[in-house]
């Protein structure tokens, strides 16, 4: 029990049930309540934050997760209460930006293990494996194959940091029973040359399995998984592109399932966009007349245009659905070889619905690739909006082309992951665009004074403000499946 961080309560076992325990002798004699633990915790912490003043920033918070995860495998209801009443201090050590750098050094930092593994040499096994996990039921359920952690990447097996961050966060934030979550990783090996190299790295040092040997090993996990917990929610986070919309279409009627980089940013960036139109003091109803420009036309940026263009259509004023029209196209979209439009060769039917046809009904001047700079300038778009996983790409002169947008209030949202890869920082927004833009980015920055000496709030538009709730909603509903209008209904309410 005292190795069990789901029972362990430390020094706090009462006398009377180390008696009950047979644990008397095998702790200190004085017994402390909860919250003497809860000071002692918040003591060291306190004390490692003084100790590693002037370290660098990334070994100042290895340094933090390290005492928060010792602490998370030795006591979780002590972990899950710290970690709870500190949300805004821990969110960003066991969440993004440092659960990347952590799932970069994983095979290094891996001391014991967290959550099950599914690798391609399981195949055939997994029915029977997943019996192997001890808690009798799990409610949610947090999937990654590793090959697009954050902006980071493929990171092969290491990027289980991440269903295990983004579970921490459904238990602080929506109260889910720690002991019902379940944190997987599916390695199907990796195509990070590094990693392959590494003698030190934790998973399968093969190629990624590809076509019908990868679904059918995510068949065969999700078979399983249904298996024996048919009511648990499955959250995919963190595929690369193909594979993000493929299993998405192919479980999402059969199991209660979504895509959390599809869906859930999608849904926190509406929210965003619609803030964006009231920040004008317009009518929500002007969605429609905004013109957004997004830079990355992966799983998350295709996914964040299609909800909004879905939302477009269901404006009120929109009388009915369709009445804007398949050719009303507010979106300019760019990916790594510039402006999408419809002379763009081998285009994705996703990425198709949103390229500029630049017809007779398309007013600026503007050609196949255009670059960022030059979409800005002649769109002038109220929003700019970054899903490109690129740091720095909305550079001054981009920045600069922003201060000529229609909006009063442009709205800059830089939603790449981690901190390295921001768009761009809230100071370059305010002193470049100016100190009435709207700022918000993926992972969290510290607010800007501005010269007035009011404040320039660095606001997050992150899938975590959204995913909770959903998981939660449908976990309380007894939802069988987790639709669009879900995640629409979370983004606008
Ligand atoms: N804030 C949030 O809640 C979320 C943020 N993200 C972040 O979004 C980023 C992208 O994620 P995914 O869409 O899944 O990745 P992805 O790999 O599917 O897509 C990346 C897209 O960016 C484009 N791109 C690459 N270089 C570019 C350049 N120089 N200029 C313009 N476009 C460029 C690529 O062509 C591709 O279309 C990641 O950094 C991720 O952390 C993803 C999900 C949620
Ligand atoms: C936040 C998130 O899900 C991502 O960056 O992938
Ligand atoms: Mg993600």
């Amino acid at each position: 029990i005292l190795h069990d961080p789901w029972y362990n309560k430390d020094t706090a076992f009462p006398l009377t049930e180390r008696d009950r325990l047979g644990l008397r002798g095998l702790l200190p004699p004085r017994v402390m309540s909860f919250e003497q633990q809860y000071e002692r915790f918040i003591n060291s912490y306190h004390s490692l934050e003084h100790n590693t003043q002037g370290e660098p920033d990334s070994v100042v918070s290895l340094a933090k997760w390290r005492i928060l995860n010792r602490l998370h495998d030795r006591n979780e209801t002590l972990y899950y209460r710290v970690l709870i009443d500190n949300i805004k201090d821990f969110a960003p050590i066991i969440y993004t930006p440092t659960v990347g750098l952590v799932c970069e050094n994983y095979s290094g930092l891996f001391r014991r293990p967290r959550g099950m593994y599914f690798s391609a040499k399981d195949k055939g096994e997994m029915m029977s494996m997943i019996y192997n996990w001890p808690a009798e039921k799990v409610d949610m359920i947090v999937v990654t194959d590793g090959s697009r952690i954050l902006g980071l990447g493929d990171l092969g097996v290491q990027g289980i940091g991440i269903p295990i961050g983004k579970l921490d966060v459904y238990v602080a934030a929506a109260g889910i029973n720690p002991q019902k979550v379940l944190p997987i990783m599916l390695d199907v090996g990796t195509n990070n040359e590094e990693l392959l190299e590494d003698k030190l790295y934790l998973g399968l040092r093969q190629p990624r399995l590809e076509g019908e040997e990868y679904l059918a090993v995510v068949d065969e996990f999700m078979e399983a998984v249904h298996a024996r917990w048919p009511k648990a929610i499955v959250q995919f986070e963190d595929f690369q592109m193909k594979w993000a919309f493929e299993t998405l279409q192919r479980y999402r009627s059969r199991f209660c399932m979504f895509n959390d980089d599809v869906q859930g940013t999608a849904g926190v960036a509406l929210a965003g966009l619609l803030g964006a139109v009231r920040a004008q003091g317009r009518p929500l109803a002007d969605f429609t007349k905004q013109k957004i420009v997004v830079v990355g036309a992966g799983s998350a940026g295709i996914g964040v245009l299609n909800m909004a263009k879905h939302a477009m259509l269901r404006m009120p004023g929109t009388h009915k659905i369709g009445e804007l029209g398949e050719g009303h196209n507010q979106f300019w979209v760019l990916d790594k070889d510039g402006l999408i439009t419809k002379s763009r060769k081998d285009l994705d039917p996703a990425v198709a619905r949103f390229a500029r046809g630049y017809g007779p009904e398309e007013v600026e001047d503007l050609h196949e690739g255009a670059s960022l700079v030059e979409v800005v300038k002649k769109v002038k778009p109220h929003v700019l909006l970054g899903l490109s996983g690129v740091g720095g790409i909305f550079n001054e002169e981009v920045l600069k082309a922003m201060k000529e947008s229609d909006s009063p209030c442009p709205a800059i949202f830089a939603m790449s992951n981690p901190t390295t890869k921001a768009e761009c920082t809230p100071e370059d927004v305010f002193k470049h665009v100016g100190e009435n833009a709207v700022f918000a980015s993926g992972s969290p920055f510290s607010n800007v004074t501005l010269s007035n000496g009011r404040k320039g709030y660095a606001n997050q538009a992150n899938n975590m403000y959204l995913f909770p709730g959903i998981g939660l909603g449908a976990l309380l509903s007894g939802a069988r499946h987790i639709s669009d209008g879900m995640l629409h209904a979370a983004a606008e309410w």
